[in-house]
């Protein structure tokens, strides 16, 4: 008995020593362990503030402010580290605990004045203040950010779809969070094809209520956010039948929940249960058995159903009804495209870091292990989705611009454009999460480096607000009909950027030196080249298929290919004018010429290039990664143009590695290369 209570007493001494840290004085410290923050031990060529104040581009005191209360309370899980405060979710809590933690930090958040406005007041400055939080909740976690990305919108339909008794009655509640939003659209029948939604609306006359009904299994709403635990209210989207006609898609504001947080009469919910990601986001089922409400909760803005049961809408084709009550709903989409930017940037300020300080193997013997950003290899993973990344965060902050400054008129153009940013940002993004978790190596993997977890966070984000693929036909379809617009009533391409249409097709320099192929005009031209050649073929190609007895969606539909690479190609041109356009509105200095990657400053075959430009350098390479484009070169008119476009992303690559090659002639290396081909 007492020998097993010694051999009891040894182990545990045993296990207590080995899960406590190894003392140091046991391992001396290696080079490979040793760390310091880049910003201690570079030295920064060009203004950090001034940068940030750039690509941030708004609001930096607000978000500052928003990060500090993140930093002061416990919900935030802050812990110091090297000096500073870090704040991230804890990653080892169950789906209930991530749900609850999520509603506290919005009530904390939330009683701190932080949505003071948001749905109460109007304008481009408000606006553009809710844009910072969002990036701000989305550096910090995802599902802070959707479980607000549901909520907000709900009120955004009420501000935008309904009218001013609406405002008056359900703006302040819910922007202060005591009605608690979501957004009911989706259903397990039909997600991405909403006028086909199978919930249907009746009026009953004699008691001025609207009837809500799930007609069958497949009309139940699905992965509704917020429905599962929390919400109080939300805006049901569903058919309107009035006196036995479908007048389509309707909103309505329905009570779920009571005060207390029962469900209320008539109403049936459930839990979607957990997910890939997002489980601080409680989505549920709910099914509607003739739930009543006042005629008053239809959102009116675009359509009315009077006491006696008349339906009236100024807007008589059933088209257009359609998309005006859905054009306040791109709020959603700006939101995820400018929080897949941010989700970049985090990975890969993360994945960057972490090259600066991993050594592995020597490239003589007995020297220093090199650093894995020293290897050209990883600068050329890792460099262009910095390029990529900077050219999104301009794209973004035009796409805020254009939204808070919204008119009637250019409704078309943000539906158009966050669209395509939508789609193209959230593809970047999971191409970088991957990317830079593979660039960690192990490490990646870890849930506390964020990178590896931040995939199964985001990967929904290229599905809802609108499948990116589905998106991306949608920008193409709205190019064919600028096309055949401009074409009908010989007019000239106006908007979208498609004013290059007008002009002739841009000329290809035949000497492309390094200094051509870094130069923003001859970028953009190739980039509208490919852009203007991909328009000219898809709509020739679905005239094609018109002709041979095809509808319209039909030939969409046959032409699928084309549509998806114009819909890249508008993506891209569009992305890189707003690189291009911020670039201009600066001044000549600390961030126009100076080192072209202040990431290696302490490499030495960087050190003779303190001419370059950051900015130029980044956007070449952006631009240089869209040429090299595969659809690009299917569709250049000639085999030399094809050739060239080849060596020109080669060609900006060659020279901003090699620095100083100014003037060195990229067609001979072309036609040395077309001859070994040979
Ligand atoms: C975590 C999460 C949260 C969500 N939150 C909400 C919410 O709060 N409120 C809400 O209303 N909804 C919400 N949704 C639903 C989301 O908006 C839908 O999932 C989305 O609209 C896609 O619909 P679907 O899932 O039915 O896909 P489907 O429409 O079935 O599409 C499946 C695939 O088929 C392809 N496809 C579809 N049609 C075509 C076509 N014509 N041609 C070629 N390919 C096609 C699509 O590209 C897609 O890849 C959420 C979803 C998730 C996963």
């Amino acid at each position: 008995m007492e020998r097993a209570f010694q051999r009891t007493q040894v182990l545990t001494n045993h296990l207590l020593k080995s899960s406590s840290p190894l003392p140091s004085q046991t391992l001396s410290s290696n080079a490979c362990l040793s760390y310091s923050p880049p910003e201690l031990s570079e030295n920064y060529a060009f203004d950090v503030k001034e940068m940030r104040t750039l690509i941030d581009g708004h609001n930096l005191e607000e978000r500052d402010w928003l990060f500090g209360l993140m930093k002061q309370s416990e919900l935030f899980n802050p812990k110091v580290k090297g000096g500073k405060v870090f704040v991230s979710p804890d990653y080892n809590q169950s789906m209930e605990q991530q749900r609850e933690m999520t509603l506290k930090r919005i009530k904390y958040l939330q009683e701190r004045g932080v949505f003071k406005g948001w749905l109460t007041e109007k304008g481009e400055e408000i606006e553009m203040r809710k844009f910072a939080g969002f990036e701000v909740f989305s550096i910090y976690d995802h599902s802070l950010f959707t479980k607000l990305g549901v909520h907000f919108p709900m009120g955004g339909a009420i501000q935008f779809c309904g009218t001013k008794h609406h405002h008056d009655k359900w703006l302040r509640d819910t922007e202060n969070y005591s009605i608690k939003g979501c957004f009911a659209m989706t259903e397990l029948g039909h997600g991405s094809n909403i006028r086909s939604l199978e919930t249907v609306t009746t009026y009953d006359s004699n008691t001025g209520e609207f009837v809500i009904n799930t007609p069958c299994e497949s009309a139940q709403k699905f992965w509704i956010g917020g429905a599962a635990k929390h919400a109080t209210h939300t805006v049901v989207f569903s058919q309107l039948h009035i006196n036995g006609i479908n007048q389509g898609v309707h909103a309505f504001i329905v009570q779920i929940r009571d005060v207390d947080g029962n469900i209320c009469p008539n109403i049936r919910i459930a839990d979607c249960g957990h997910k890939i990601g997002l489980n601080g986001v409680d989505n549920g089922q709910i099914w509607f058995d003739n739930v009543r409400v006042p005629r008053e909760n239809l959102l009116n803005s675009v359509a009315d159903v009077s006491p006696d049961g008349k339906y009236l809408s100024s807007i008589k084709n059933p088209d257009q009804r359609f998309t005006a009550f859905m054009a306040p709903m791109t709020v959603g989409r700006v939101n995820i495209a400018i929080g897949a930017v941010y989700q970049s940037k985090v990975a890969l300020a993360i994945t960057i870091r972490y090259a600066l300080t991993r050594r592995a193997f020597s490239l003589k013997p007995n020297e220093l292990e090199v650093l894995l950003l020293d290897y050209p290899s990883h600068q050329r993973r890792l460099f262009p989705l910095v390029a990529k990344t900077y050219a999104m965060s301009f794209a973004a902050n035009y796409l805020k611009v254009l939204y808070a400054k919204r008119t009637p008129q250019s409704n078309k153009a943000i539906h158009i454009v966050s669209s395509s940013f939508k789609a193209t940002f959230t593809w970047n993004n999971m191409q970088i999460l991957q990317e830079c978790r593979e660039a960690c190596g192990g490490q990646g993997l870890r849930t506390e480096n964020r990178v590896g977890h931040l995939k199964g966070e985001h990967d929904v984000q290229s599905t809802f607000e609108g499948d990116n693929f589905l998106l991306m036909q949608l920008v193409s379809k709205a190019l064919f009909s600028e096309y055949m617009a401009a074409q009908k009533r010989n007019k000239v391409f106006k908007g979208l950027g498609l004013e290059h249409m007008n002009k002739p097709c841009p000329d290809i320099p035949s000497q492309l030196t390094s200094t051509t192929l870094r130069c923003s005009q001859f970028q953009m031209d190739a980039l509208c080249s490919r852009e203007r050649d991909l328009l000219n073929c898809f709509v020739a190609d679905v005239l094609k298929c018109k002709a041979k007895g095809e509808n319209t969606e039909q030939a969409f539909n046959t032409c699928y290919e084309l549509a998806k690479d114009l819909g890249r190609a508008f993506s891209e041109r569009a992305i890189f004018q707003t690189f291009v356009e911020a670039e201009s509105t600066l001044p000549a200095g600390s961030l126009k010429g100076f080192n072209p990657c202040h990431l290696c400053t302490r490499r030495e075959r960087f050190a003779s290039s303190s001419a370059f430009d950051v900015l130029g350098t980044l956007r070449s390479l952006y631009a240089s990664i869209c040429i090299e484009d595969v659809s690009f070169l299917r569709y250049g008119e000639t085999l030399e143009e094809c050739n060239l476009m080849d060596i020109g992303f080669s060609g900006v690559w060659y020279t901003w590695e090699r620095g100083n090659l100014q003037e060195t002639n990229i067609r001979e290396r072309l036609d040395r290369r077309v001859a070994n081909a040979e």
